[in-house]
């Protein structure tokens, strides 16, 4: 019998709720941000954060712009109690960054988080119990009331100690912990008792926090039990309803998206989604969702390398190479016909306008990253991809036949070495095959002379260490210096393409010419480069010339 047996396991029951508004929402403005990397992304680590990291999450996290964070759960642990009392005493919190500590409805508990908060000028008091079932039934063993009583206890403790407290500025969050298990009737029930304790106004809220501390069914669900408790809770305008998801099924982003089209009005969650098991709801991704959406997430992402550097330091966690938004292969084409078209759409974009491009859902260079990234090159990668690395990093802008004639190069060779091609080897293998090729034919020399519009070209080339003066004329020196070629080498050579550019853009620069000819009827291409335009061209004939007899070993004849 295989132990892989889904009816192990029962689906949740939906609430009924058909007259659901939410999905015809769409976000357009920023909920309130809650960082919870300090508590939730902590308490989930292999080895929690040391004070040094610590500070230095949370300084970060005040420069991505965060005005929540929840920086521990000071009664827990020292360390977590001494971090509370070095922001505040060091007065390292900015004026308009409010801190937020977590608590069990256990009243040593409270007390002990009171006093790690002495001196605070304003801060949110997180206290919590389970609600659902599963927490009732088996780990508390409680009632409906005894368990509703924990959290007005929870309630009732936590305003004394403000009281006790009263030159701080307080503000009470209360979370019915496991919310997505707990009947949604339930729910609001507990919370409706915690609220009666502290009677907020509307100028002077709670904050009830609604986890899905496990994510245990699809994000419409989650929606429906938000948008039902939004229209339940009593006081609505006095209570800040905010979200807290977690990843189990891989849905934390899109059930705090959908919570907030509900009707809630904060969410907290971690940068690049570390915490309990499979993480807590990712706020990059989510700010991130709404910036490529036009809308201002409120939270500054531009520095996204800073950010990853300072996460993975104090999480030793990887951010993986694909994490949205982040990773570093989102940006990222390998594939030949996505490279063309982003491309094509770079080529088209203009600063200011409108982001447009395929394949690429935001602009990398909003969060540092540059275009040099964007494609790059291995087996599956086609002619603009190898073009566009090319320009990018050595401005040799291939036309378009050319493109075609190399990428197979790089296809056999990306092949071969079963790797990704860097930038560097695609330089070489490009100045190998079309400048360098074996047997290359030197020019030594050229004069040209023209009279009544005719070319008279003489030429000294050089190939296997002899000398090889040639002479022709036409009506143009290419023409000239093709026909010199043919006479000595009695070959058939005609220029079929030719293309040239600078490769900088001062009187120093090289120039540099492509041409593709045909040589007794095959086609090949060739590259020269030279500070003289004309030089790098009959180079280019050279190279070409050269590609030619190295395939046919046909070599110059004496
Ligand atoms: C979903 C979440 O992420 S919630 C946050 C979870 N985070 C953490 O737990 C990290 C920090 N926690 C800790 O270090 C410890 O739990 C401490 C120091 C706070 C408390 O430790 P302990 O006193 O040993 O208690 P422990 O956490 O094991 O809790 C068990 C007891 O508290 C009760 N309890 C648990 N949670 C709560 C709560 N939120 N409110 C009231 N009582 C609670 C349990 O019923 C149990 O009671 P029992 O001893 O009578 O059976
Ligand atoms: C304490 C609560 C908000 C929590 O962390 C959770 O339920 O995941």
């Amino acid at each position: 019998m295989s132990r892989f047996d889904h009816r192990k396991y029962t689906p949740i029951q939906p609430i009924h709720k058909p007259d659901r508004r939410w999905p015809n929402r769409v976000i357009e403005a920023a909920p309130q941000w809650c960082s919870v990397d300090l508590r939730d992304g902590n308490q989930a680590l292999i080895e929690p954060m040391s004070p040094e990291q610590k500070l230095e999450m949370f300084e970060m996290l005040v420069d991505v712009g965060f005005k929540q964070i929840e920086i521990g759960f000071p009664a827990a642990s020292q360390t977590d109690f001494d971090f509370v009392r070095k922001l505040i005493t060091e007065q390292r919190i900015p004026d308009d960054v409010t801190i937020q500590v977590l608590t069990q409805a256990r009243k040593p508990l409270i007390e002990r988080t009171y006093e790690s908060l002495k001196g605070a000028s304003r801060a949110i008091v997180h206290v919590y119990n389970s609600t659902s079932t599963v927490q009732r039934e088996q780990v508390f063993k409680m009632s409906r009331e005894q368990i509703k009583q924990i959290a007005v206890d929870g309630a009732t403790w936590v305003g004394e100690g403000a009281a006790r407290q009263p030159e701080t500025d307080w503000q009470f969050q209360y979370s019915p912990e496991s919310f997505t298990g707990t009947e949604v009737d339930y729910a609001v029930e507990v919370c409706n008792a915690v609220i009666d304790v502290w009677q907020p106004t509307s100028d002077k809220k709670c904050i009830i926090n609604l986890p899905a501390t496990v994510e245990v069914a699809t994000p419409n669900v989650y929606a429906d039990q938000i948008e039902w408790f939004c229209e339940q809770v009593s006081r609505r305008d006095s209570v800040i309803v905010s979200l807290h998801t977690h990843n189990d099924r891989g849905c934390g982003v899109a059930a705090s998206e959908l919570g907030v089209l509900a009707g809630a009005d904060r969410v907290e969650g971690t940068l690049l989604g570390n915490g309990e098991r499979t993480g807590n709801m990712d706020i990059v991704t989510m700010g991130m969702n709404m910036y490529s959406a036009g809308v201002d997430p409120e939270l500054d992402f531009s520095h996204m390398d800073r950010i990853i550097n300072v996460v993975e330091k104090c999480t030793q966690l990887k951010v993986h190479p694909r994490h949205p938004y982040a990773g570093e292969l989102v940006f990222a084409a390998f594939s030949g016909s996505h490279q063309d078209a982003i491309n094509k759409c770079l080529a088209q974009y203009q600063e200011g306008e409108t982001w447009e491009v395929a394949y690429l859902p935001i602009d990398p260079r909003d969060l540092g990253r540059n275009y040099q990234q964007v494609i790059r090159i291995n087996s599956q990668s086609g002619k603009g991809g190898v073009a566009y690395v090319l320009e990018q990093e050595h401005a040799i802008k291939m036309p378009r036949w050319l493109q075609v004639d190399f990428s197979p190069v790089v296809q056999v060779f990306a092949e071969d070495c079963e790797s990704e091609v860097t930038a560097d080897q695609i330089v070489s293998l490009f100045e190998k095959t079309y400048i360098e090729p074996d047997n290359a034919i030197a020019l030594k020399s050229y004069q040209v002379n023209r009279e009544s519009g005719l070319d008279a070209m003489q030429a000294v080339l050089v190939a296997n260490h002899a000398e090889h003066p040639i002479q022709g004329e036409g009506r143009g020196v290419l023409e000239a210096f093709v026909s010199g070629l043919n006479r000595h080498t009695q070959h058939d050579i005609v220029i079929i393409e030719y293309d040239e550019h600078t490769l900088g853009h001062d009187d120093a620069s090289e120039a540099i010419a492509y041409v593709q000819v045909s040589v007794n009827a095959q086609r090949v291409c060739g590259v020269g480069r030279s500070r003289d335009i004309l030089g790098a061209t009959f180079i280019a004939i050279l190279n070409a010339l050269a590609r030619a007899e190295n395939i046919n070993a046909m070599r110059l004849s004496a």
